[in-house]
């Protein structure tokens, strides 16, 4: 960050401050003369006096102590003892009261860490040799204008991240002279921390967060007072209690607080079990707590989540790409996905590929990857979008030294561009490159906290091998003393948690938890659908199999029946043939149900972990759901098609009317298999994993041949079983279409000496297959209906999974 109005203010060669309120207030230049000063409120504590209004309150009695050092300025935090109620950061580092920050010539200090609410020192020394380079724009007037901001080169004022868009929202001002903002973006605006619906008003004072960058409205300037580039991340106190199956207390997390700056490496480390995943979810706000609370620049991160969102890159243990594609098409679908629909996706796509260092393999097939390319590969998708805080589970396990080495290497460098990166590892072996260290025992105990060097000192091991501390905190009672004696260490606890830790005084007025940006529906909808359909493609044995297996079904049922012709009666008073018929509908109904159960029931439960990756991001469920039932809607439809076009060769027509009954029987197929879709979708949507759906196949089928109403009569509690059934309407449909009921004989006289009529027992509902188009329509209309509940339970399935 820069001086307030970009420009400096001329003194005499004399070191000088200047204060900045979020109303654009200015107090100052306060000339820096003699060795020590003190800039506060309290006339008894300070000699640089700031007033006592509202709007510098968050200045403290003594807030900042400056004393020389060469022939510029030392500035330490409070009287250099007692730390300030808000704090002192340059650019969210924590300026602390003994080790302090040199200052050097347009550096900006800020007081309080929550964005929106904090006032700036910047600091000028005329006789400086070194000068630091502002940015080009800090500041833009929006008087008489309408300002473009986003990150077009065209745009008024230019935001230069992936996640704005180009065109990302513009500031009128009304005829009351008001400013009012129009959010025009994919990934949204927050104005005060609220999401923008379409239009804003903004007062004096607002934040208007863009992307990473954060800009406050002094009067009629826009400022940009944070680029987003320095997120600090302050844990306090994180404690977790669960209980286990049988209602034991087990402690997951035990007090654990670290104060972690912008662009620091941190690596958590621990025996199997110890908590490191918990803390790393945790830290990472998608974990509850029972007590604490995680902090990003001084905001709590599980309220303000959805304004992080896309700011957070975040590899989990599994893998959360698709083993069918290519590394270059898993990048753009991920850039289509999280970025802006103006970006131009073959540049990021490259900048990635470089980064991960994966250039010369973006066209193999992820499956064709080896574990470390893979990995990167995980990485690639989270870097698309610039990530400024940056989270990572055991990307490193189960790779060779040499690999593990550069991973780290990759990591450091990802840290040095000012990511703040926090890493999951059992790999000991590189983690001298780490800024911090943390090793978790078990029962989520901190053990130690601070750089890794000082570890072998802090354990009191001899040797520099990091694994001796894994057998040291081996037994349960060691590692609660160890935490013990870690805490009360003041050249550890103290030195690297209490006085890093913020606790600032000051509160947002936010009024209630930012809203989730809903991005573009159609957008993902063709995006996902593409990805899907390609997906599938690329398994083209699988299709086939999937489109052949019905109608061979239906082939072999034709060998089976021989030279019988079912649906046209050749004998009236064949009490049999109804039956048969049926029986032949009932197959055709089965095929149709058995494949689509088959092509469904594991579409949602295979990728449930890049789902859920893709949904913390951005993923919308409506068009996710929406783009499964359109190509497996297709594939269904293919079938059904392929299904007609069998029954249509191997069986002939019943007399009545061929085109309608083959349209007819059509239709009916494609809504059995459409409806059926939804049912295993939704099922693949309740289950666990693969397994669980493959056992739930016959658990399906077994329910809808038994209630069909085919080969046991429907009555009682079994008719309202038999409606919960696609079976019962699909052959309820086919059965109307061949006029079942005309193929029951008459009631006859058995003999010219007995007159009166006798019917001949066949146990067929027939009114379940009236031949009427009212009937017709029912059944279809409830096959619909099936499948608009199983889809909308499958929503509600996935909407329960959100974690925030
Ligand atoms: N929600 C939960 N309910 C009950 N137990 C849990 C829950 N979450 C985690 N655990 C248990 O807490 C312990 C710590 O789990 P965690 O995955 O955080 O450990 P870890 O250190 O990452 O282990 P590893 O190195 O083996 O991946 C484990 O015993 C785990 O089974």
């Amino acid at each position: 960050m820069t001086n307030a109005s970009g420009s400096k203010t001329v003194l005499a060669q004399i070191p000088s401050i200047i204060l900045r309120n979020n109303q654009g207030e200015i107090l100052g230049p306060f000339e820096l003369t003699r060795d020590l000063h003190r800039l506060g409120r309290n006339a008894e504590k300070a000699d640089l006096v700031v007033p006592e209004s509202k709007t510098w309150m968050l200045v403290s009695g003594c807030q900042a102590s400056f004393t020389t050092e060469g022939n510029d300025y030392r500035i330490y935090d409070g009287d250099q003892v007692k730390p300030s109620s808000n704090r002192l950061f340059s650019n969210n580092t924590l300026i602390t009261p003994k080790e302090g920050l040199l200052l050097q010539d347009g550096m900006e200090i800020t007081i309080g860490t929550v964005t929106g609410n904090h006032i700036i020192i910047t600091y000028s020394n005329p006789s400086a040799n070194q000068t630091l380079k502002p940015l080009k724009t800090t500041s833009i007037s929006l008087k008489n204008k309408s300002v473009v901001i986003g990150r077009d080169t065209q745009a008024n004022l230019r935001l230069d991240a992936p996640t704005v868009s180009r065109y990302h929202a513009i500031i009128d001002s009304n005829n009351q002279g008001k400013y009012i903002l129009t959010d025009r973006s994919t990934n949204g605006v927050f104005v005060n921390g609220q999401k923008v619906t379409n239009q804003a008003i903004l007062f004096n004072g607002s934040t208007i967060r863009i992307g990473p960058y954060t800009l406050i409205l002094q009067g009629d300037d826009l400022l940009i007072a944070d680029t987003g580039d320095n997120i600090r991340l302050d844990a306090k106190n994180l404690h977790r209690v669960v209980k286990d199956k049988q209602g034991k207390n087990i402690t997951l997390l035990t007090d654990i607080s670290l104060p972690i700056d912008p662009g620091q490496f941190v690596v958590i480390v621990g025996g199997s079990g110890a908590g490191k995943s918990t803390l790393m979810r945790t830290l990472l706000g998608l974990e509850p707590v029972n007590n604490g609370i995680v902090e990003l620049n001084g905001e709590d991160l599980r309220k303000n989540f959805n304004i992080y969102r896309n700011l957070i890159g975040y590899v989990p243990q599994y893998d959360i790409v698709h083993s069918n594609l290519t590394v270059k098409e898993v990048l753009d679908y991920a850039a289509k996905l999280r970025l802006p629909f103006d970006i131009n996706i073959e540049q990021e796509r490259e900048k990635v590929l470089t980064q991960i260092e994966l250039k010369e393999r973006e066209n193999t097939l992820v499956k064709n990857l080896s574990g470390g390319q893979l990995k990167r590969v995980s990485m690639g998708v989270e870097l698309l979008a610039d990530p400024k805080l940056f989270f990572l589970d055991e990307p490193t396990s189960g790779l060779d030294p040499g690999l593990d080495k550069k991973m780290m290497e990759l990591l450091k460098t990802l840290s040095e561009e000012g990511r703040t990166i926090i890493l999951v590892t059992h790999t000991t072996l590189n983690i001298h490159l780490c800024d911090r260290l943390v090793f978790l025992g078990k029962g989520g105990n901190l053990c130690y906290f601070g750089p890794p060097q000082e570890a072998i000192t802090f354990f009191g091991l001899k040797s520099n091998n990091f694994a001796n501390i894994y057998i040291h905190l081996e037994d349960k009672n060691k590692v609660e003393e160890e935490s013990i004696r870690f805490k009360d260490d003041s050249n550890f606890y103290d030195k690297y948690i209490t006085q890093h830790l913020v606790q600032v005084s000051t509160q947002t007025n936010q009024k209630s938890k930012p809203k989730k940006v809903n991005s573009s529906f159609l957008q993902q909808f063709s995006i996902l659908s593409q990805r899907y359909g390609q997906l599938l493609l690329r398994d083209p044995l699988n299709i086939g199999l999937t489109l052949i297996t019905a109608p061979l079904g239906i082939i072999a049922m034709r060998i089976a029946l021989s030279d019988i012709i079912p649906f046209n009666l050749a004998d009236d008073n064949d009490p049999s043939f109804a039956t048969l018929s049926l029986k032949v509908l009932f197959v055709f109904t089965c095929a149709a149900i058995w494949v689509g159960l088959a092509s469904s029931l594991q579409e949602i439960v295979k990728e449930s972990k890049i789902y859920q990756r893709e949904r913390l991001v951005n993923l919308g469920i409506c068009a996710y759901l929406a783009s499964k039932a359109s190509i497996l809607g297709i594939l269904g439809f293919l079938q059904s098609l392929l299904i007609s076009l069998t029954i249509l060769i191997c069986f002939k027509a019943p007399e009545s009317n061929q085109f309608t009954w083959i349209l007819g029987t059509e239709i009916t197929l494609f809504l059995t298999l459409f409806s059926t879709i939804g049912l295993g979708i939704m099922v693949s949507a309740f289950v666990k994993n693969i397994t669980q759906a493959n056992s739930s196949l016959p658990l399906l089928l077994l329910p809808q041949i038994i209630f069909s109403g085919v080969l046991f009569k429907m009555t009682g509690i079994g008719k309202l079983f038999s409606w919960l059934m696609i079976s019962r309407w699909s052959v309820g449909a086919l059965g109307s279409l061949v006029d079942i009921p005309s193929m029951i004989p008459e009631a006859k006289p058995i003999s010219p000496l007995n007159p009166a009529p006798v019917e001949v027992p066949v146990d067929i509902p027939t009114e379940v297959y009236a031949a009427d188009s009212s009937n017709l329509l029912i059944n279809w209309g409830l096959l619909l209906l099936h499948s608009f509940l199983y889809w909308g339970v499958t929503y509600i399935l996935q909407k329960r999974k959100d974690i925030l």
